[in-house]
């Protein structure tokens, strides 16, 4: 098996943990190169299989991560990533393989047994209280064996070391997204890991928030430490990393140097097949309005949500709003008033096919044709421990027949099951499992699919290829696209640029509770996007320019 060995050094040493990365690079130092020497992994499974009943989440896999690496790990949604890290970390039992560490054969009682190994992680969802501040948090996640002065002066330290900013005495509602991330990276690594995983971690960041961590990244890297790094977006891959390992199906199907592929290379050993392209969507015709917003502003539901304020757009027919923005500034706001999860005394502030909607409930909405799938998808998206036929019939039974005379159509509501699953290939271990048992990308497309399949007039969507592999991602955005070709007005939130660039007709960025003027899609530049996400306003930025010029 081919691995790529770097081991880089860096010039000043921080003190993080309980140890001096001086002696830390001492001990790699003192340790001849693996590659050369014989020297184990830092980490290796072999063989390792982890078994839901009949099916092999992961089969087999053997991986091998050297210190010093950023090793990528990718796949198709429901490949077996998650799974694999997750034995990583102590958090499932392996049904079978070894798991070794520097060597030594290790079983994991749990979480807390890989952390004191030195294997850290940073997932996802943030597991952070809003109410407590950032020292309390990080504080939480630590074993409680220094005071808490002492741990707020080395969080201080390490934040500044890795120049990954925070303040610890700010309470954790007053931040972004990105920032919660740094809290999480933070306390990962005053743990002093040898080995951290991230999953994901740019989902959620701006494009510069992004380069901001590839820095830091890079650095511990530098440092001598191997990182495993979950991630969809292949060019950021062959940017960063090192090693790529691919999965599919639950077995491994290569390893490889991400800097010789391309990002079409990538994708089809993900797949075992070529992806296809988002087709552009010439010769599209828009019509009447069918989604208007009249001035909308809407105290927040939450002690720290955030105050909608004056909000007004029209969609017609035919067209694609995109809606880019930090995450925090009144995204989830605006579907609550737009979904009617939150109502509006006024009921002109939302029009939905020229009825004013904005004290109708949601099944009202949905009535009229509107569609809506929000960002979260387990509780709000979906009821998780509900089958998918179930799931289908609480969204679907105001506007379709599954309902006849007060009896469910089973039949009815399998079909609907099985249509999102073919078109927008569900993997799934059986016909109608529980929505919890899908892997994260999966259940994303099957509830994008389930609501595009209604064929609504008006389809509102937050994040719609959050966490989705490529080839799906594809499949979503060709389906937004033929959508508004059919006539619906789409109205699409997302954090990813390139994607409202890829499908978008207009993009407006949302600061702080207001909503900018959108621009046409082609006038709309990173740059500009980026200024509007930061809170500048386009007119002053391009005064100041012209005064200067
Ligand atoms: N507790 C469980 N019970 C049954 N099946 C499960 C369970 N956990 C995971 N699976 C299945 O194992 C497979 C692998 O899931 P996993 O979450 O590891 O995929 P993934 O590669 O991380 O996907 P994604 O990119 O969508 O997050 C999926 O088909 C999933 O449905």
């Amino acid at each position: 098996m081919t691995h790529f060995h770097t081991l880089r050094r860096g010039s000043n040493w921080p003190t993080i943990g309980h140890f001096t990365m001086q002696a830390h690079q001492r001990m790699l130092d003192s340790t001849p190169d693996g590659l050369n020497s014989g020297e184990p992994p830092l980490l290796r499974t072999i063989g390792l299989t982890k078994s839901y009943g009949d099916f092999l989440a992961n089969d087999s896999i053997d991986i091998d991560i050297w210190p010093g690496e950023i090793h990528a790990l990718l796949g198709e949604n429901g490949a077996g990533k998650s799974t694999l890290v997750k034995a990583i970390y102590g958090l499932i039992q392996p049904s079978a393989g070894e798991i070794r560490w520097q060597g030594q054969r290790i079983v994991l009682s749990g979480p807390s047994e890989a952390r004191s190994l030195g294997i850290g992680m940073v997932f996802q969802h943030f597991s952070l209280f809003d109410n407590l501040t950032v020292a309390e948090n990080v504080a939480l996640g630590l074993d409680g064996r220094e005071s808490f002065k002492d741990m707020s002066a080395r969080l201080e330290q390490v934040s500044k070391t890795y120049g990954l900013p925070l303040d610890p005495k700010r309470e954790v509602w007053q931040l972004s997204v990105g920032e919660r991330q740094r809290i999480e990276i933070v306390r990962a690594l005053m743990q002093d890991p040898k080995f951290l995983i991230l999953d994901e971690p740019t989902a959620v960041l701006t494009p510069q928030e992004a380069d901001q961590l590839f820095v830091v990244l890079e650095r511990l890297k530098a440092e001598g430490r191997a990182i495993l790094y979950i991630s969809h977006k292949l060019e950021e891959v062959k940017r960063l990393c090192d090693t790529a390992t691919i999965l599919r199906g639950g077995r491994k199907v290569e390893t490889c140097d991400p800097r010789r592929e391309t990002a079409a290379s990538l994708a089809r050993m993900m797949v075992g097949s070529e992806i296809k392209e988002v087709k552009a969507a010439s010769g599209r015709k828009t019509t009447v309005p069918r989604l208007v917003v009249n001035d909308l502003s809407l105290a927040p539901g939450e002690p720290h949500g955030v105050r909608l304020e004056h909000i007004s757009f029209e969609l017609k027919g035919g067209e694609i709003l995109g809606i880019a923005g930090v995450a925090g500034n009144g995204q989830d706001e605006l579907f609550a008033a737009l979904s009617g999860e939150r109502l509006s005394k006024d009921p002109g502030t939302v029009v939905i096919e020229g009825i004013a909607a904005g004290h109708l409930s949601i099944t009202h909405r949905r009535r009229l044709g509107a569609a809506f799938v929000p960002e979260e998808r387990l509780g709000h998206g979906t009821a998780p421990r509900m089958k998918l036929s179930e799931n289908a019939l609480l969204t679907g039974h105001a506007a379709s027949g599954m309902v006849h005379r007060g009896f469910i159509d089973t039949a009815a509501t399998l079909k609907t099951v099985d249509r999102a699953t073919e078109t927008f290939d569900v993997r799934k271990a059986k016909r109608d499992p529980e929505a919890a048992s899908l892997s994260g990308g999966n259940l994303q497309k099957f509830i994008v699919g389930r609501e595009i399949l209604r064929n609504p007039a008006v389809l509102v969507v937050s994040q719609p290829t959050w966490g989705v592999d490529a080839g799906a991602a594809a499949v979503i955005r060709q389906a937004l696209l033929d959508l508004a070709i059919a006539g619906a007005a789409v109205l699409v939130t997302s954090q990813d640029l390139d994607e409202l660039a890829e499908i978008a007709d207009r993009i407006a960025v949302m600061f702080h509770g207001k909503l900018s003027a959108p621009l046409a899609t082609r006038e709309a530049t990173r740059e500009k996007l980026g200024l509007l996400m930061g809170g500048s306003s386009l007119e002053l930025e391009e005064a100041a320019h012209a005064a200067g010029a």
